[in-house]
């Protein structure tokens, strides 16, 4: 027998397993595009690119007709994989949709990714109705922050109320008529009392936020031992460097100065009339503050759990794919 000495204990928490992914730079997935057809328009994409994150037609080519070519295929395996389990025990299949989480940092352009995922399934004859749902709708309102001492923490893990997100993404995928979830507004920087988006009994759903891909809470006390991702078919984390992350808050925080907090009922409207100088240092303070931490400590952590990886540039083009084979 022959033994191998690994060294002292920090070399013994390290563990290296064969990688469940296939790497692929841009001109590569590009490729498996195939002859897919570019079904949207310039103007399609003025209506669907986020603030700060800017979406071209070849972008859409190259990038993300592969993805929706890919998840086409997976919607059918999906279901025909469902109706087996369905026959075998004897039941009637319900409707139930395809589920995906899309997960990654504070300003990496997770709602672009996500909206763009909704057009292109959308046009898909298999799954016409697709709905995005954010996790920000499931954040506890700022009293009950406050109350709990979370206020600066928002968007960490324990901000959300994480039964009631649970219970919304089972109840969807267990096919219920219809369910409604909160819905929070980053003007007003809150959940909106008594409003409510319904979701009924869509074809895909898309979970987008920054903590979908969370494992369980795990309490002796109480708990499901379940998680959201728990009822993903598939998830995608968009990913950046943080430096690359931190710079792109920083100008779109500026940027918000002429509209959104420029709104006198914006929360952040006392930030509308800083300078340049002023508001790079409130922004670099929240993101040193709130947003970095969150990435290093919960967001980060969870990107090997995703079936996809979109890994972008510092101009905010995707540069490498990392698809999950295994
Ligand atoms: N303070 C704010 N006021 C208005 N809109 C905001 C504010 N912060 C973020 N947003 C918008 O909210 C959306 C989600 O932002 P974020 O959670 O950073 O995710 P991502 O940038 O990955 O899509 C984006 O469209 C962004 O432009
Ligand atoms: C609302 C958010 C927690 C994101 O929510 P998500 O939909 O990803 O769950 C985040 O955009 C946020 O507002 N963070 C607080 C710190 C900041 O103002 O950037």
């Amino acid at each position: 027998m022959t033994t191998t000495h690994h060294g002292g204990p920090a070399a013994a928490t390290k563990v290296s397993l064969p990688s469940p992914y296939v790497e692929l730079d841009r001109a590569a997935w590009s490729r498996l595009r195939e002859n897919h057809p570019l079904n949207l328009t310039a103007a399609d994409l003025a209506r669907l690119g986020g603030l700060g994150d800017p979406i071209d037609l070849t972008e859409v080519e190259e990038v993300y007709l592969p993805i929706s070519r890919l998840l086409n295929y997976f919607v059918a395996t999906t279901g025909q994989l469902h109706r087996i389990t369905s026959n075998f025990l004897g039941e009637r299949p319900p409707r139930t949709p395809f589920v995906i989480g899309v997960a990654g940092s504070v300003a990496v352009g997770k709602s672009t990714t996500s909206r763009l995922l909704r057009e292109l399934l959308s046009r898909w004859p298999g799954t016409p109705q697709v709905e995005l749902v954010t996790t920000d709708g499931f954040l506890f309102p700022n009293a009950v922050l406050e109350r709990r001492g979370l206020l600066s923490r928002k968007g960490f893990p324990e901000s959300y109320d994480r039964r009631a997100l649970l219970r919304f993404v089972a109840e969807v995928k267990a096919g219920k008529a219809e369910v409604s979830a909160p819905v929070y507004s980053h003007l007003v920087y809150d959940i909106v009392p008594g409003e409510r988006v319904v979701v009924r009994q869509p074809d895909v759903l898309i979970v987008e936020g920054l903590n979908v891909l969370q494992g369980p809470v795990v309490r002796a006390d109480r708990g499901t031992g379940m998680a959201v991702s728990d009822f993903f078919d598939f998830s995608v984390y968009v990913d950046a460097r943080t430096a690359d992350l931190q710079q792109w808050y920083v100008e779109r925080f500026l940027r918000l100065r002429e509209t959104a907090f420029a709104d006198p009922t914006s929360y952040f409207h006392r930030y509308a009339a800083l300078d340049d100088e002023q508001a790079r240092a409130t922004a670099g303070r929240i993101w040193r503050e709130i947003n970095g931490p969150n990435l290093a400590e919960n967001i980060l952590p969870t990107r090997s759990r995703a079936s996809l990886v979109l890994t972008k540039g510092e101009n905010h083009t995707v540069r490498r794919v990392r698809l999950r084979k295994l």
